[in-house]
């Protein structure tokens, strides 16, 4: 089988719900047979970790675009999404489906960068070439674990991301329970620590995204755009996605940090805070 067309191909915008940010949500997302062949040669978990050992629990390893284009290790279908996932094609699509979010997100992008949307330069990320607009497509697997928990609390992308998709590759004889995205609204003044976690209580959960086959979940990142993965029970099989991410060279907006006395005054529920990594990964 081979590939051309980018998972968002036969998405419109219409489909875009606005609240509480963009996003799109399908849960049959490519066609059940080469979803098939994608799920059957999705790379072990030694290939994505390389070498690093997993000796964290329930923590997120990458293996992105730049070590996956060429390389003879990665089956032919694959090498092919990634290719679509990082060229033109995608972001082409992603402006059909997002363009009018994005712009109301961000009003004066397009000035700052000299271009529209649709002119954009793109880029592979982590390759050299220059680009107003970098796309990362890398797969991720959490490493199993023997206790409940969650690999990442409530969160906004960095900073300089525009646009993220995660696409959910469940196996079928996956048995645990959780890790679930879950979308969330503020119930206050967006404020962060370090840029970009949470506090629990400054957010209410308003929807999820079961963790599930064949499953695309996108949006549009800002300071509104909250989300985390749900603890997920004890596991003997990685959770495994492919993540989208389209990146400017850039901050696209701002976020208030907490004040130090603030973050003592919450310092129990700062503890609650997680954000489980194998190694170096820069993402
Ligand atoms: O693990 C997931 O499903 C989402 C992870 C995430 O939001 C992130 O890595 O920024
Ligand atoms: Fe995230």
């Amino acid at each position: 089988m081979t590939m051309s067309s980018s998972l968002l191909a036969s998405t419109s915008a219409s489909e875009v719900i606005r609240e509480p940010f963009a996003h799109f949500v399908s849960k049959a997302a490519l066609a059940p047979d080469l979803y098939r062949e994608l799920d059957a040669s999705f790379p072990t978990p030694e290939t994505i970790l390389g070498g690093r050992a997993a000796t964290i629990e329930n923590a997120a390893a990458r293996l992105p675009a730049f070590k996956v284009l060429d390389n003879p290790a990665i089956a032919p279908l694959w090498r092919d999404f990634f290719k679509i996932h990082t060229s033109t094609v995608f972001w082409q699509d992603i402006v059909r489906v997002f363009g009018s979010a994005l712009r109301e997100t961000f009003p004066r992008l397009e000035e700052r960068v000299g271009r529209s949307l649709e002119e954009f330069r793109i880029g592979v990320r982590g390759a050299e070439r220059e680009a107003d607009l970098r796309l990362e497509c890398q797969f991720v697997i959490n490493t199993p674990g023997t206790k409940t928990s969650s690999v990442k609390t409530p969160h906004v992308d960095k900073r300089q991301t525009l646009f993220a998709a995660l696409y959910y590759f469940r196996a079928p004889e996956d048995p645990s329970s959780g890790g679930d995205l879950e979308f969330y609204r503020w119930l206050r003044e967006p404020r962060f620590l370090n840029y970009r976690m949470i506090l629990p209580q400054d957010v209410a959960p308003v929807g999820s995204v079961p963790y599930g086959p064949n499953t695309l979940a996108c949006f549009v990142n800002s300071a509104q755009s909250v989300h985390g993965v749900t603890p997920r029970g004890p596991s003997t099989r990685p959770r495994r996605y492919i993540n989208f991410i389209a990146e400017l060279p850039f901050r696209a907006f701002q976020t208030r940090s907490m004040s130090i006395p603030a973050r003592l005054l919450h310092w129990p529920q700062v503890r609650q805070i997680s954000r489980r990594s194998v190694g170096a990964d820069r993402y």
